[in-house]
């Protein structure tokens, strides 16, 4: 059975009549090629990636399995439509906390068209992107049984400046999310969601280390999600934290080049969160 998915936290979204991804209970995320160029390219990226033997499977493994594409019924009521068939991250996983971060200081790409690198540019300046070198595109945070989710208005996280990015960072891993400033978020999974070896912290790091060599690819308006549940946490289950990147829709060859402009995003980001681990545990 299709469905909308209960735990989207950026992009075009289904519902209200409008084209958006679904999901199945087969663990499949169904995302509806974009109008325009966008739609083939980010197959063609997919296409291209998934049978690239110069990936080694310690970096394979950030980006989400693609099991090629398929005619559904589309969101919107238009009929028959094509959707990208991906994994889907969230599958499985009891009141998932989300957050997606679009990395990259600059996210269009050198041969854009004009009125769209205008438009993105746009985008960069009004949110903390020229700053930080990422954004944060949205995020869902579980609370707990009482306080259930919390999910601010992804306009409003998008629009964070440097300062509330950090804070949104420090709420992801807190038992006390609140947009109540008057509440400090407490960090308390912020050991062992972000730290350990096995934290988003050191997968992040990894994801690094292939970002130092690679000059394949240069993933432009390409967004880091982190995913973890809290249940599974507390239970000590070995399903924990995780990265996968998602909307490839803008990479381009690299040419042999670094991704200079996603490197330093990331590097932003793991010094972020490296810093909340660090006061932590202190
Ligand atoms: O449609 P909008 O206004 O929601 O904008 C999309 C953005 O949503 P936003 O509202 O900024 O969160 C969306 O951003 P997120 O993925 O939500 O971070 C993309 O920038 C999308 O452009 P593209 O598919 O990457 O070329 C943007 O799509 P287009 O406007 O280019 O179709
Ligand atoms: N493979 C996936 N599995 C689960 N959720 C996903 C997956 N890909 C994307 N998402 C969800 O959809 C959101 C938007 O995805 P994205 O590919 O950026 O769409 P768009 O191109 O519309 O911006 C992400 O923030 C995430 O919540």
């Amino acid at each position: 059975m299709l469905k909308v998915p209960d735990h989207q936290v950026a992009g075009h979204q289904a519902g209200g009549g409008k084209l958006g991804p679904l999901v199945d209970d087969s663990g499949h995320f169904y995302k509806p090629l974009q109008s325009d160029e966008r739609g083939s390219h980010e197959v063609a990226f997919y296409t291209a990636f998934s049978t690239d033997t110069r990936i080694p499977d310690q970096f394979r493994k950030f980006f989400p399995v693609f099991h090629g594409t398929k005619l559904l019924e589309a969101s919107d009521g238009s009929g028959l439509y094509p959707h990208l068939a991906l994994e889907d991250i969230v599958s499985g996983r009891t009141n998932p906390c989300i957050l997606d971060a679009k990395i990259g200081a600059r996210t269009w790409y050198p041969q854009a068209a004009e009125d769209y690198l205008q438009k993105c540019l746009k985008k960069d300046r009004e949110t903390a992107c020229l700053e930080l070198g990422f954004r944060i595109s949205g995020l869902q945070v579980y609370g707990n049984k009482l306080t259930g989710l919390w999910k601010p208005d992804r306009h409003v996280i998008q629009s964070s400046s440097v300062e509330d990015s950090k804070l949104a960072l420090r709420k992801f891993i807190s038992s006390n999310p609140s947009t109540d400033s008057d509440i400090k978020p407490d960090c308390s999974f912020a050991s062992t969601v972000y730290g350990g070896p096995d934290g988003i912290l050191a997968q992040l790091l990894v994801l690094k280390s292939w970002f130092e060599e690679q000059t394949f690819y240069h993933f432009y308006s390409c967004s880091v999600l982190m995913v973890y549940d809290k249940e599974s946490i507390l239970q000590g289950e070995n399903r924990g934290a995780q990265i996968k990147l998602v909307d490839f829709a803008h990479v381009i060859d690299g040419r042999g080049v670094i991704d200079h402009n996603f490197l330093g995003g990331l590097c932003s980001l793991i010094k972020m969160i490296t810093d909340i681990v660090t006061s932590s545990s202190t």
